[in-house]
Parts: C-alpha cells; sequence; structure tokens
C-alpha cells in the first residue's frame, strides 16, 4: 500500500523565487488496486511521479509503503527502498544493444543474484507478461507495445509492492494500450500490486482503473471511486469518464440519465415508461459500455408530458427502479411546478 500524505513540491529559482507544484496532497493506494491520476498539462503529474519514484524528494509531507516512510531517506537506505517501488514510463527505456531477457535481468545482477536465481525469475517474468518467445528478442525487433511489456517485466524484477505507471500507454495504438492495461490489471490481482496509472486519456482509467484522483494546478481537486463515479450523473469526473453529446431538445424536461452499477438496465425501459406514463422520451444521446465487467451508461433524454405533468420526484424514483439514475439537465417548466 502507498500512502501520500500532505505532500508539498516547490521548486526556488535561480532568483529565490519559489514554485509551488504540488500542494498537500493525500492520496492512497491499497494493494491490489488501480488508482489512476489525471490532470491537464503542468497540472503537476510529472512531479507527482517524480516523488513517488523517489526521483526528487519532497519539500514536506511523506510518502510511505507499507508503513515505512520513504520520503526521508539517502544513500543506501534510499536504493533499498526504491526496491520496493517499481516504474514504467512512456518510453520502455530499454538497453538497445541488450536482449529483451537480458533487459529485464538487469536490475537483478546489479544486485548482485546469483545466476540460476536470475535464470529462473527473468523466466517467471517473461511468462507474467506473455513474451517467453520473445526472451531473445532485441528492443528495436519488438514493437511499442511488446517493448512496454518487457519495461514492466524488468520493473516487476525486484518484486515490488508498488508499480508505477507513468504515462506508460501514451503513443501506443489502441490495441496494445488495452493489451498494457488488460495487463496491469492481471499483475494488480497477481501480485496484489498497489498500481499508480497517471495518464492523461480519460479511455485508459475507465478500462483499467479502480479509483481516479484528478489533479489540477498542484492540488488533487476531485477524487473517486471509478464504479461510484459512473453511476453520478452530475459528477464532472463521472461525465468525463463517459463523454456524452447529445443533441438539443425542445422537451419540457431533459434528464441526464446514469446506469445504477447493481441493477442491470433491461433494453425496452423507454417503451415501458412512455407507455406506462403517457410520456414522449426522446434519446438525444448514448454512451454505453463494458466498464471492468460491469455495464455502465451515461444517456440523455428529452420528455414530452402526453397527458397530467407526472410529478418530478416520482418520474425520478420509475427511473431509479429500472436501473438509471437521473438527474434534471434542463427544464421548460419552472422545476416547482414540474415537482
Ligand atoms: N524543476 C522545476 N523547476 C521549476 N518548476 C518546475 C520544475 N519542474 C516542473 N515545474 C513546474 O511545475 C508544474 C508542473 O509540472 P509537471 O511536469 O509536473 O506537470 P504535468 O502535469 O506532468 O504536465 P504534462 O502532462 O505536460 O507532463 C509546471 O508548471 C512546471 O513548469
Amino acid at each position: 500500500m502507498i500512502e501520500i500524505d500532505q505532500l508539498s513540491k516547490h521548486y526556488r529559482a535561480p532568483d529565490g523565487r519559489l514554485t509551488e507544484v504540488l500542494q498537500s496532497i493525500n492520496l492512497q493506494v491499497p494493494q491490489a488496486n488501480i488508482t489512476a491520476v489525471v490532470g491537464p498539462s503542468g497540472a503537476g503529474k510529472s512531479t507527482l511521479a517524480k516523488c513517488i519514484s523517489l526521483l526528487e524528494q519532497p519539500s514536506s509531507g511523506s510518502i510511505r509503503v507499507n508503513g515505512s516512510d520513504l520520503s526521508r531517506l539517502d544513500g543506501e537506505a534510499l536504493r533499498q527502498a526504491r526496491r520496493s517501488i517499481g516504474t514504467v514510463f512512456q518510453s520502455s527505456a530499454l538497453l538497445q544493444r541488450k536482449t529483451a531477457w537480458e533487459n529485464i535481468a538487469l536490475p537483478l545482477r546489479y544486485l548482485g543474484v546469483v545466476d540460476r536465481d536470475i535464470t529462473a525469475r527473468v523466466g517467471e517474468l517473461l511468462e507474467s507478461v506473455g513474451l517467453s518467445h520473445k526472451a531473445k528478442a532485441y528492443p528495436s525487433q519488438l514493437s511499442g507495445g511488446q517493448r512496454q511489456r518487457i519495461g514492466i517485466a524488468r520493473a516487476l524484477a525486484l518484486r515490488p509492492t508498488v508499480l508505477l505507471a507513468d504515462e506508460a500507454t501514451s503513443g501506443l495504438d489502441p490495441e496494445a494500450t488495452v493489451t498494457i492495461l488488460d495487463l496491469l490489471k492481471k499483475l494488480r490481482d497477481d501480485y496484489k500490486l498497489a498500481i499508480v496509472l497517471i495518464t492523461h486519456e480519460m479511455d485508459a482509467v475507465r478500462q483499467a482503473a479502480d479509483a481516479v484522483a484528478e489533479i489540477r494546478d498542484g492540488q488533487i481537486v476531485q477524487y473517486g471511486v471509478v464504479k461510484a463515479l459512473l453511476a453520478q450523473p452530475d459528477s464532472a469526473l463521472g461525465q468525463r469518464l463517459l463523454p456524452l453529446a447529445a443533441q438539443a431538445s425542445d422537451a419540457e424536461l431533459v434528464l441526464q440519465l446514469s446506469y445504477r452499477t447493481d441493477v442491470p438496465v433491461t433494453s425496452d425501459w423507454i417503451s415501458r415508461l412512455s407507455q406506462q406514463f403517457g410520456l414522449r422520451i426522446d434519446l438525444l444521446g448514448a454512451h454505453v459500455e463494458q466498464v471492468n465487467g460491469l455495464q455502465a451508461g451515461r444517456l440523455q433524454v428529452g420528455i414530452h408530458f402526453q397527458h397530467e405533468r407526472l410529478p418530478l420526484a416520482r418520474l425520478l424514483a420509475q427511473f431509479e427502479q429500472l436501473g438509471l439514475i437521473a438527474s434534471v439537465s434542463g427544464s421548460v417548466l419552472p422545476l416547482r411546478e414540474a415537482v
């Protein structure tokens, strides 16, 4: 488990002025969990990654891995501590003149592990990233996604409990991205890894993350469990996880809907509701996907009341029964009247 507590980082410019890059960051990633950190360019993601990978010392605050504070160490203690955190970056940074096998073996060689144990461990790692057949290939003979998988195997060589993946899928094609994200999920489950996934791609968050934190101007401005965010029609992060392009409507009431994650939504809900309450329901936009084995969806609908106006609370309750959480995003009626 990694616990980041009140982490701040500032840089001092040559003229003595301070630039506050991270301010009081709190983030916990338990074992067997992938937490994504998203945010716009310049928000502080790379600086956070450097602090987690112990390349930079925090100005204040702590970073604890399995209870021990790694942020105040130096020398041999720091070298030892680094082993509990594996890192993969955007470019897999493999040595070009060494084979995939030799690249993975490097951290073990530096540590003085005996040859027989290196052979066993590298074999195991190649298998866990699905590339046993590429042991003898050089990086130039591998695809971008395969290089990244070898980079992940190397990051895991010393059996870390935390894996930091900093833009690990940026620049990969969609197919390779899916392979890497599936691999991260498998490693999370097999090795109970706490994975910090730094990314600017919401697709990656949707496909792989259990939780997501949004960082802006050096601060965490939103945090949530992905499953819960997907079921919140009015959460900004949830909306970005399942972005929706909806057409305009002249309906009396426009509702945002999200699938509840605990009740399956039947495909005929529009006709059922329409018939039951004499409504015309226009589907203005929809984004429905499987997310971590769950059917997740965000929809926008326009409601025309054909007969009497149904009280809003009653209508929302009907949606909820059908497995849809609704919130009002537009109404031509004063809402008081609609209620
Ligand atoms: N060594 C440094 N000295 C001074 N300012 C720095 C230093 N490193 C980063 N910064 C500043 O800190 C802020 C955050 O930078 P950082 O690289 O962490 O952002 P980021 O979220 O990773 O952006 P991107 O997605 O573009 O990589 C930026 O305004 C940057 O200029």
